[in-house]
């Protein structure tokens, strides 16, 4: 169990403040919970359905809580970067929302936690010359191995594998930002894109869906408010039940907790790659927890008429892999490869009577072209981050070099991203064993 200590003053006058502003609290309250920074845990027994927070519409911050001047001079921007705009540099959040923003963790913290800041990219694509002064950011080429669907790209694959930039999760979590700054920038050019994006990882990370009555044209993604105290759980692949309607927030807890026990809500049903790149952190154990095999079943295994016959299916792509081993959707074009068309519709049917030597063909495809290649990718990335530990670098010049280029938090959960990743591959491989595979040649 995680150790829990208490908060500190600064919590406690969240509290009162929060409670000032409407917020009903129910036996709990925040407290430091090992691993996790601040977190929410039973300040009594708590028994199953009881309601333990309430927070009314009037107490969320919103693009309506926002001056209609300041928001104004956003013309075009998402409401997640208005929301930091108005948290960075209009003013008036010191009246709005001090006690609350004492509450949230530092930009040292998220230097450490939050992918977007370690890779350097928003530094290369915002300041090339270096200009903000901005101390942080860890170039590219530096050798931290960020795995494939959050990076976007295969660091030891041969060539022939697609290199898939413009889709990996924090190329995507850039580009948003990169166009959020844009507006924001030109709005305010004397200021820097650091203090920016402490806020808009702020409210990245602890934003809450809600459907203001006349944000009907707001895309879903965007449909974000920030809500007081509620912010405070931390997640869980189960966790109390979060509602809204137009009166606010309501928490309720899903089953008995005792005193000093942490609660704990669902940000919704998050990868852990997914989990660390919009959070910062994994679970160690996810029940949502995939990777995609997209990049690795492609041209260099199939021929361009299995794609065409993949696409027609519709089966082409959203490849993945999970506890459960490798998804339908993969098995579909493992067997596009090893099947005649007749049986490779029958397949897709469900009402194909698979021969062991059938099943230990689709096998051999699967393991060498598919789990074996990503094996590679795993263990070499655990090999080069097992060297950028801190404790394994004997000098002290070392220790110093090491240190400025990767926060230690980085290569640590990096390390466990990516152990988690390899035991999924041999546990597919496991899973998607025949007696007769050892023997076979893929087709
Ligand atoms: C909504 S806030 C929750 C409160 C936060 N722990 C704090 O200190 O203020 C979300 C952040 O909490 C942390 N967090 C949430 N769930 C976690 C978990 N299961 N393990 C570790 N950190 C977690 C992550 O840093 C995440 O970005």
């Amino acid at each position: 169990m995680a150790r829990v200590s208490p908060p500190g003053p600064e919590h406690e006058q969240l509290t009162r403040w929060a409670r000032s502003q409407g917020v009903k609290i129910n036996g709990v309250g925040p407290a430091k919970i090992s691993g996790s920074g601040l977190g929410i845990v039973a300040q009594r027994r708590i028994e199953a359905g009881e309601e333990l927070v309430n927070v009314p519409a009037s107490a969320l911050l919103t693009v309506n809580s926002i001056p209609r001047r300041f928001r104004a001079l956003h013309e075009g921007i998402t409401v997640h970067g208005l929301l930091a705009s108005f948290l960075a540099f209009s003013g008036s959040k010191k009246s709005y929302c001090d006690p609350w923003a004492a509450t949230w963790p530092s930009l040292t913290e998220f230097k450490e936690s939050m992918p977007l800041l370690w890779s350097g990219k928003l530094s290369q694509m915002l300041d090339p010359d270096g200009k903000s002064g901005a101390t942080h950011g860890y170039h590219e080429a530096s050798p931290f191995i960020l795995p494939p669907a959050i990076g976007g790209r295969w660091q030891h694959m041969p060539s022939l594998l697609r290199v898939s930039e413009d889709v990996g999760l924090l190329n995507q979590q850039a580009r948003k930002f990169g166009a959020d700054w844009n507006i924001v920038s030109r709005i305010f050019p004397d200021k820097v894109w650091e203090d920016y994006a402490y806020y808009w990882l702020i409210v990245n990370t602890r934003s809450f869906y809600f459907e203001l009555p006349d944000a009907t044209n707001t895309p879903q993604a965007d449909r974000m408010v920030m809500c007081p105290f509620v912010d405070y759980f931390n997640h869980n692949d189960h966790g109390c039940d979060v509602t809204f309607d137009q009166g606010g927030y309501t928490v309720i807890s899903d089953r008995a907790y005792d005193v000093g026990q942490e609660l704990q809500t669902s940000y919704g049903s998050h990868s852990n790659d997914v989990l660390l790149c919009e959070y910062g952190f994994i679970l160690q154990s996810n029940l949502y927890d995939y990777v995609p095999l997209d990049d690795l079943i492609g041209e260099h295994m199939m021929s361009s008429k299995d794609t065409e016959n993949l696409e027609a299916a519709g089966y082409l792509g959203n490849y993945t892999l999970s506890s459960e081993g490798v998804c339908f959707r993969t098995q579909v074009a493992i067997r596009s490869v090893t099947l005649n068309t007749q049986d490779w519709k029958k397949f897709m049917a469900g009402t194909f009577d698979e021969t062991e030597l059938s099943k230990s063909q689709a096998a051999a495809v699967l393991q060498r072209e598919v789990l074996k290649l990503y094996e590679k990718e795993a263990e070499e990335a655990l090999q080069h981050l097992a060297k950028e530990q801190v404790h394994e670098i004997s000098t002290r010049a070392e220790k110093r070099e090491i240190a400025s280029k990767i926060p230690q938090y980085a290569t640590e959960v990096l390390l466990r991203r990516w152990k988690q990743i390899l035991d999924l591959i041999h546990q597919a491989m496991k899973i998607h064993d025949t007696p007769y595979y050892h023997g076979l040649q893929p087709p």
